[in-house]
């Protein structure tokens, strides 16, 4: 069972949710060790933390538009090694059609990159060989629902050690607009490392822990010549975009310009550069799952100078294709180390290739 906290037990959870953990180690297993064995098979396939899934005649991923027994999963989606998701539906379309010309995919045939999950009216869904690109909508219980399903989505599909890649964006703290923020911890509201669940009306935490290694793997992949700074900081995820990230220019503010700039500061001070919405969900979640996970966003703007998002339409574009670019180099470099880049598409390429991204979005446009 995973450990139950209570509120006024909230700021021991780490201690807590340690020695519950401990508890469930067999002798001389590490953490890892033990997070491995309860979510993966011997041979890498997902497993589930979740017996009644194995107990249901089908399991029907509602907010997908699959079903575990009206589609194959296996066959569809069983070489998948990349989910990357992101906000909104034309970011991962556009990232769909960007990854497929960066790893020279080509659609059998006569097809056409089509939205997987577009009958759920829910999330958007392209499939391009071993990577998926999913929008997951703002805030936590639109990522939650989703990470739900697409965590079942590995398992009936039979998914082996699959990387989890959120590419989004933030408002910086001391960061100018444009600079792209790998999340090295993802914290609450509260700055605690961990997203607070209320599960039969009982508050439980789990560890928003990503993955150290990857965040190192591709930070090491920004260029010199890329003509912005890539980053590696701690995250704050809110709940909400104006009040909730301390925003004057919301549609309510009971607070002042100082204490807005005081409360900026604070978190600087505690090694934040960046705001957004979903990462200690999308931790948390992926953590528990046992799933190798990144956060990858691009600043819309510094917060220490102000709240409007008001760049231009064409730099913010420029802008979001950056954590793209980035998430795409690790990519190429997976799927070159595995010879599956020559193998699978023979094409073998340069891992650096900012300048296509432009053209290939273009592109994905001129097809609206
Ligand atoms: O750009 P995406 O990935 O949607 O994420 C960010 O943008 C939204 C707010 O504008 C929030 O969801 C925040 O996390
Ligand atoms: O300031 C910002 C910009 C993008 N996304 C956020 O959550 N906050």
């Amino acid at each position: 069972m995973p450990p139950t906290i209570t509120d006024n037990q909230t700021h021991d959870f780490k201690a807590h949710y340690d020695c519950a953990h401990r508890s469930s180690l067999q002798d001389d297993e590490t953490d890892d060790a033990y997070v491995k064995r309860i979510t993966r098979y011997s041979d890498g396939t997902v497993k589930l933390r979740n017996s009644n899934i194995e107990l249901m005649d089908q399991d029907i991923l509602y907010h997908l538009a699959l079903g575990s027994e009206s589609h194959d999963l296996q066959e569809m989606f069983g070489d998948v090694k990349f989910v990357c998701m992101g906000g909104t539906p034309k970011r991962m379309e556009n990232f769909a059609h960007f990854i497929m010309n960066e790893i020279g995919y080509k659609l059998p045939a006569g097809t056409q990159l089509q939205d997987i999950s577009a009958y759920s009216y829910r999330y958007s869904m392209y499939k391009v060989g071993p990577v998926l690109c999913v929008s997951h909508g703002m805030g936590t219980p639109s990522v939650s629902i989703l990470m739900h399903e697409m965590i079942k989505l590995m398992y009936h599909a039979k998914c082996k050690d699959p990387v989890f890649i959120r590419i989004g964006t933030c408002g910086g703290i001391g960061v100018d607009g444009g600079t792209v923020i790998i999340t090295e911890d993802a914290l609450d509201g509260q700055l605690r490392n961990s997203h607070e669940f209320t599960i039969l009306g009982k508050t439980i935490h789990r560890p928003a822990k990503l993955d150290k290694k990857l965040a190192r793997e591709l930070k090491s992949l920004a260029s010199p010549d890329d003509p912005y700074d890539t980053i590696i900081g701690k995250t704050l995820c809110t709940n909400d975009f104006y009040e909730g990230q301390g925003r004057l220019d919301g549609a309510f503010c009971d607070f002042s310009e100082n204490e807005k700039m005081a409360y900026l500061e604070k978190l600087r001070e505690n090694g934040v550069v960046n705001i957004e919405m979903e990462s200690t969900i999308f931790a948390a979640l992926t953590h528990h799952a046992g799933i190798k996970a990144a956060v990858v966003c691009v600043a819309l703007l510094n917060r220490l100078n102000g709240d409007q998002v008001n760049a231009p339409k064409e730099v913010m574009n420029e802008w979001q294709a950056r954590p793209q670019i980035l998430v795409s180099r690790y990519i190429r470099k997976v799927l070159t180390h595995n010879g599956q880049l020559k193998a699978l598409f023979g094409h073998q390429g340069s891992i650096k290739s900012p300048r296509r991204f432009k053209l290939v979005q273009q592109e994905s446009q001129a097809h609206e």
